[in-house]
Order: structure tokens, then C-alpha cells, then sequence
């Protein structure tokens, strides 16, 4: 592929051989067990020119699952876009639970909103539009915050997820869980750099420098699964 040219349609959210195959996953095991509020809010996040970076649903399923195996109350969320990762974590969590989900940008949120208000589970969100590591570090103020959280999702600015790293693990509970998503981003992670199309470099780097340090990070077992573009799975060992 030429330097700088747009990726093809085979670069598609799943990494899976072919996209046939992809859609073989989401038609017979995601999509018929997809609870309807999240079939609503990706009908409502299509028309949006940034759709495809919504989860993906069959990534989406797998955090289902972990949620549920750690039994997570309280749990972060950094990067919300029009809401599917987010209301796929209330759906997960029981009523009394609550999500810190943080974003720069509340427009996107606005959309995805009156979904997750229709689903019955705005209660447990407390949405704050700002940088994420500012309010990582408030939350690290208040000592009670230590320790204290089940489950983490990062989904937003690859350069910082090693910042968002280092603060979620006083954060999370040991026992606890991270998810990272685009931990292959686009496959471009194993592309020769000279060969990565132009606009996939930056990101690439930033998860070539991380999958390395977490693959070193002693905190954390760790789990790589090419779910969606990639979501590496950090649970924290002490
Ligand atoms: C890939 S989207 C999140 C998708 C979302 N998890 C979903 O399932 O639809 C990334 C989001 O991160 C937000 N973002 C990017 N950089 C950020 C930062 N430094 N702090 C907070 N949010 C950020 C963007 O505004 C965008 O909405
Ligand atoms: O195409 C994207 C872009 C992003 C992205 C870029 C820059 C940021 O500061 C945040 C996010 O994220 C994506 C994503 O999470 C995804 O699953 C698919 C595509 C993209």
C-alpha cells in the first residue's frame, strides 16, 4: 500500500480473516442476545460521521460478561462518545451501582442520552465533560477513592492510556479490572511504520509504546483479545 493512502474496507472494526466471518460472530452470537437499548443507541449513533468509533458490540459483549464476573458496583469510564460502552456497563451493574464516565465533549453524550434514560439507568451515571486526567487526579485527592473501584474502560486519547494506567491502578480495587480498547489499532500495530498509512501512525505508536509497557507491568495479569480492534484486559494483582 502506497505511503499515506486511506486504509482499505478490509480494515474494518473486526480483525477477524475476512469480514464475512465478522459478521458471521455478530449475526449469530451478538446481535440476537444485544439487549434493545444498545441495538437503539448504535441506530441513533449510525448517522453520526464518527459512528465507527463506537465499541464494538462483540467487544461490547465480552465487557458484559467481565462486569458481571467481577460482580463491579463501582466503575470509570474514560471516553464516552454517544454512550454505548456506558450503557452497556449500566445495563451490567446492579440499580445501586455508579459509573464516573468522563468525556471532553458532552455533544456526542446528548445523543445516546434519552436512550439510556428510556433504558431506566441514568441513576447510575454521573457524567463529567472535562479531560480525563484532571479528574483522575481529583478522585486520587480523596483517599477514600484508593482501592475503590471494580471495573475501568479506557476508550479515548491513545497517548494518555499509560497516564490513565498509572492512576487507575491506585484507583482500582486489586482484584479489580482495566479495559483498554484499540490495543491493535486497526491492526496497524503489526505494519511495517514505512507501510502505515499516514493517518494511523500517531495512534499506532502510542499502542506499540503501551502494549509494551503493560506486556512488562508486573501489577497486572494481563489478557490481549482480538475482540473488535483489540482490548487488552488488566487485572490488578496487588
Ligand atoms: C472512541 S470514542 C469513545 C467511544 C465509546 N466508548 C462508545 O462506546 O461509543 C473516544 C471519546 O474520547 C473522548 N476523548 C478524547 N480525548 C479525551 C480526553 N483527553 N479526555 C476525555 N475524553 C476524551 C472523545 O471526545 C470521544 O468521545
Ligand atoms: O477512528 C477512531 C478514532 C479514535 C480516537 C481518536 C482520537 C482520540 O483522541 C480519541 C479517539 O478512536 C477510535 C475508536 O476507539 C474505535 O474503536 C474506532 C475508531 C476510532
Amino acid at each position: 500500500m502506497e505511503k499515506g493512502t486511506k486504509p482499505p474496507a478490509r480494515f474494518s472494526k473486526g480483525l477477524l480473516q475476512t469480514e464475512e466471518l465478522y459478521n458471521y460472530v455478530l449475526e449469530t452470537s451478538v446481535y440476537p442476545r444485544e439487549p434493545e437499548p444498545l441495538r437503539e443507541i448504535r441506530d441513533v449513533t449510525a448517522a453520526h460521521p464518527r459512528a465507527m468509533m463506537s465499541t464494538a458490540p462483540d467487544a461490547g459483549q465480552f465487557m458484559a460478561m467481565l462486569l458481571k464476573l467481577v460482580d463491579a458496583k463501582k466503575t470509570i469510564e474514560i471516553g464516552v462518545f454517544t454512550g454505548y460502552s456506558l450503557l452497556l456497563t449500566a445495563l451490567a451493574i446492579p440499580q445501586d451501582g455508579k459509573i464516573i464516565a468522563i468525556d471532553m465533549n458532552r455533544e456526542a453524550y446528548d445523543i445516546g442520552l434519552p436512550v439510556i434514560k428510556r433504558a431506566g439507568v441514568e441513576h447510575k451515571i454521573d457524567f463529567i465533560e472535562s479531560e480525563a486526567l484532571p479528574v483522575l487526579d481529583q478522585l486520587l485527592q480523596d483517599s477514600r477513592n484508593d482501592g475503590s473501584f471494580d471495573f475501568a474502560f479506557v476508550d479515548a486519547d491513545k497517548v494518555n492510556y499509560w497516564n490513565y494506567h498509572e492512576r487507575l491502578m491506585k484507583l482500582l480495587k486489586v482484584g479489580g479490572i482495566a479495559v483498554y480498547d484499540n490495543t491493535l489499532w486497526i491492526g496497524s500495530v503489526a505494519m511495517p511504520e514505512d507501510e502505515t498509512p499516514e493517518i494511523l501512525k500517531a495512534g499506532r505508536q502510542a499502542t506499540l509504546e503501551l502494549n509494551k509497557l503493560l506486556a512488562g507491568d508486573h501489577r497486572v495479569q494481563l489478557s490481549h483479545v482480538p475482540l473488535g480492534d483489540g482490548i487488552t484486559i488488566c487485572r490488578r494483582v496487588y
